[in-house]
């Protein structure tokens, strides 16, 4: 079976900060154990139909450069590594502003400023990332709160937050406690995202579960609840970091709660899978996901975004390839 076509819109107008926004941000709830304590997830049911993604649905031939240039822009370009300069930064920021050489750009008839939907950085690089993104319009993403473990005093992950935030960051990625969620103490995971998503202010609050440590899908759920009723904006799979990242039967059971969460209190809340995304099969397949259980409003960087480091370099080969009719050597593509 085929999916459509995605609807390419071109660049918001340049006064869309004055705009009204229509979709109301995520307020949160007081903790409802009784929505989740229930839920059961059965294992393979979930494995069955993430299976059905990549095998029954596919983009059909003609639609796929315009998923493909839909999923730029829906990158959190991202680098999070230990060996991180601020000349690294500036090059993954030149290609968030210009993710394309133009040659592709004008075959594929865009017409409008293509960019990637953020870029994403430890707090000590959001002051370079700002400098280097300055009028482009691609926000930067902070990760924050001891990221990766987030194994430091509350009181210093908010300050964390708060230094990423006055720095310039309009995002940030923080990690929940694991051992909340393993010890079922769910009033402690609601209150320390409701103190996160305080520090960040008018700033975006993705919460990442790191849902390779959860070790249940059940788990996945009741902590994708109430991150959600904690006042997460976006809710997100991984760190890049555990041993098992993003994998599509966790982004099923948590596209499942955001549906739920929807249901029961209005909100739309985002969706972040992270860690592993590297070729334009896997940005497909995601982004299928996404349209079949949520809906095209979650084909949006506002409420989908695919947290990666090394995804954009096969989406340029595979637009290559869409235009020329082969693929050119590795060296010409970008790395990230
Ligand atoms: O948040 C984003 C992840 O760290 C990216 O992971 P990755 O390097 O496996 O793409």
């Amino acid at each position: 079976m085929a999916a459509e076509p995605v609807q390419i819109r071109g660049a918001a107008p340049a006064d869309a900060a004055a705009l009204p926004n229509v979709r109301p941000r995520n307020e949160g709830t007081p903790l409802h154990v009784e929505w989740f304590d229930a839920a059961r997830v059965n294992l393979s049911a979930a494995e069955r139909r993430a299976a059905t993604i990549t095998t029954r649905r596919t983009v059909k031939k003609e639609w796929q450069a315009a998923w493909l240039v839909r999923a730029i822009q829906l990158i959190d370009l991202t680098t999070l590594a230990g060996d991180d300069t601020e000349e690294r930064v500036a090059r993954l920021c030149a290609k968030a502003r210009k993710p394309l050489r133009d040659d592709l750009v004008a075959a594929l008839g865009l017409d409008f400023s293509l960019t990637t939907g953020a870029v994403c950085v430890y707090p000590a690089m959001v002051p370079a990332a700002v400098r280097a993104l300055e009028g482009s319009g691609v926000p930067v993403a902070s990760v924050a709160t001891g990221f990766p473990a987030g194994l430091i005093p509350t009181r210093l992950k908010l300050e964390e937050i708060r230094y990423a935030v006055e720095e310039g960051a309009a995002e940030i990625d923080i990690v929940i406690t694991r051992s909340h969620v393993l010890d079922q103490n769910w009033r402690a995971l609601h209150d320390e995202v409701r103190a996160m998503r305080a520090a960040c202010g008018d700033a975006h609050l993705k919460a990442i579960l790191a849902t390779g440590d959860l070790r249940s899908l059940r788990n996945v759920y009741k902590a994708s609840m109430v991150a959600m009723m904690a006042g997460a904006d976006f809710i997100k799979t991984s760190t890049g970091k555990e041993d098992v990242n993003a994998t599509l039967p966790v982004s099923l059971v948590m596209a499942r709660a955001i549906r739920d969460y929807r249901a029961l209190t209005g909100f739309d809340v985002g969706f972040k899978p992270a860690g592993g995304i590297r070729t334009a099969k896997d940005a497909l397949a995601w982004m299928t996901l996404m349209k079949e259980e949520l809906g095209t409003d979650w084909l949006e960087p506002e409420l989908f975004r695919l947290g990666a480091s090394a995804l954009l370099g096969d989406i340029d080969r595979q637009l290559e390839h869409f235009v020329t009719g082969r693929y050119s050597a590795d060296n010409r593509h970008a790395v990230a």
